[in-house]
């Protein structure tokens, strides 16, 4: 089990030790709880090994124009080499007794670790998501990656072809297109970042293919052979991809199964998050944070989700508020969204007022010599409220975090008018479309 001895009885049990488990732990740990965390893989979760931190590491090696084997070594160094001993003594140091081990529940409060069987008071779910892999004829038959070989791997393929054209696809996209691979991305929505607002697709859609990436929008991989020197990738439009490497790319479902979360009475359904109520409690004593629950699939939310667990497990009563959660793709130009997109407003009936500004109208994009990207803004006409925003451009992943408070802050749109913003600074762009919406109260 790794290396420490389990007792009988634990306050607290964190299943998946990722970045809401052990942020779970430790904050209960410091609050006087008994805790352990059960983590069967790297004690850090996905996030610090094979998603944010690589995929941050390597995009910034792109922009720097760096070498292909200096970007991995920096990538590599980032992750610890994939070792996660300070992960784990971070932990210790903090009070929290780690089991590697794979954590399966047998029933209310019992859980089994590797054969041991070990009671709990509470339990914290945080076993995080896994990619989804299309039925395309052909595709199990072939060697294929997900983001994790794309950001452990030191391959660099001559052609890759990423199936999805998601936060996932466009990053990795950008990563490899920078490095000198024939690139082609391959998305059935006919759109890149279908969840948001059509702007910001196309801002990436321009900067990528100015790069050489071949976008395939409104098109499915039907089947995947392989060929003489590589794989064939034919399409559902009848084209045909020549690639060296595919990279799943096509979303992510909360990991439920395999772990006997239905011996607690909690039904799941497959490609669905752990059902939770507004203060992440699934059923009496049992609760979930990060990516299990469907909600946010983001680092940071899953670290929004953890503390809320932690006050309610010590008695506060919280509830959790997503309607400013951002939502970030840090390619070159960034991409950030917050609040609800004007699809989702449609949907809730909500009279909304949209206005936008192009950044090729700032001051700041002339410093830059870089006139790409554009900002929205979305009110409820009825409350004069900001309720979304969605910008593409440089650092958009820095300057739209006040629009996120003034949309979870529900800032009156007259106050928001009378902020005055740095010249010349991106942020300015949002100045005009303010006055804009409030004028248009
Ligand atoms: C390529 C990529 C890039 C991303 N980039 C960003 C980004 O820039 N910013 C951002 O905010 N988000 C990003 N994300 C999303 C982010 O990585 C996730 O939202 C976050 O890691 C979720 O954390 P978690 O704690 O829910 O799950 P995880 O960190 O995955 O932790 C779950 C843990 O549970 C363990 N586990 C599961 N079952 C068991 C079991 N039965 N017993 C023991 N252990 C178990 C797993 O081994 C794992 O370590 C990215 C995702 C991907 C794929
Ligand atoms: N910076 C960040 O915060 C960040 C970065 C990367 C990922 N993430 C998280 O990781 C999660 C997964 O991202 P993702 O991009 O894999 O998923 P996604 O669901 O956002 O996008 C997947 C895309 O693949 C397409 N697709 C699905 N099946 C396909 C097929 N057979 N052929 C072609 N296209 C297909 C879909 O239409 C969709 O556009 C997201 O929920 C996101 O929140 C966050």
């Amino acid at each position: 089990m790794g290396d420490q001895v389990p007792q009988d009885h634990y306050d607290v049990m964190v299943l998946g030790g990722g970045t809401a488990g052990g942020l779970a732990a430790v904050e209960l740990s410091r609050s006087g709880r008994d805790v352990a965390l059960v983590e069967n893989r790297l004690v850090g979760g996905e996030s610090a090994y094979f998603a944010c931190v690589p995929s941050k590491s390597l995009l910034l090696s792109a922009r720097r124009g760096e070498r292909w084997d200096l970007a991995v070594a920096r990538r590599d160094h980032v992750t610890g080499h994939l070792a996660d001993d300070r992960a784990a003594a971070r932990l210790t140091e903090a009070g929290v007794t780690v089991l590697r081990g794979r954590g399966h529940l047998l029933g209310p409060g019992r859980m089994e670790v590797d054969g041991a069987e070990i009671g709990f008071g509470d339990l914290v779910i945080s076993t995080g998501s896994e990619p989804v892999v299309p039925g395309v004829d052909g595709l199990a038959g072939v060697p294929t990656w997900t983001s994790d070989e794309a950001l452990s791997l030191p391959v660099l393929p001559r052609r890759l072809v990423v199936l999805g054209g998601g936060p996932v696809g466009c990053e990795m996209a950008q990563v490899y297109a920078s490095f000198g691979t024939q690139v082609t991305v391959v998305e059935a929505s006919g759109r890149l970042l279908a969840a948001e607002a059509p702007f910001a697709g196309e801002v990436l859609a321009g900067a990528l293919r100015r790069m050489g990436v071949d976008l395939r929008l409104g098109a499915e991989p039907a089947r995947v052979e392989r060929a003489a020197g590589g794989l064939l990738v034919w399409l559902s439009d009848g084209g045909r991809l020549e690639a060296d490497r595919i990279l799943i790319a096509a979303g992510r479902v909360p990991r439920v199964q395999g772990y006997g979360v239905e011996n607690l009475g909690v039904a799941v359904t497959p490609g669905h998050g752990l059902p939770v109520d507004e203060t992440c409690r699934v059923t009496d004593g049992v609760w979930a944070c990060g990516d299990v629950t469907g909600i946010a699939r983001t680092a940071h939310a899953a670290r929004y989700q953890a503390r809320v667990v932690v006050d309610n497990v010590l008695g506060k009563h919280r509830e959790a508020d997503y309607r400013a959660v951002p939502r970030v793709v840090h390619t070159s130009p960034a991409v950030y969204a917050a609040g609800i997109s004007p699809i989702q407003a449609a949907e809730l009936g909500i009279d909304l007022l949209t206005a936008g500004y192009d950044l090729a109208a700032t001051a700041r994009a002339v410093v830059e010599a870089d006139e790409r990207g554009r900002v929205e803004l979305y009110a409820d006409r009825s409350r004069g409220v900001l309720v979304g925003a969605a910008a593409a451009g440089l650092y958009a992943e820095e300057w739209m975090s006040e629009v996120t408070l003034a949309i979870r802050a529900e800032t009156p749109l007259s106050l928001l008018t009378d902020v005055v913003h740095a010249f010349p600074t991106f942020g300015e762009a949002i100045e005009a479309p303010l006055r804009e919406l409030a004028g248009r109260l």
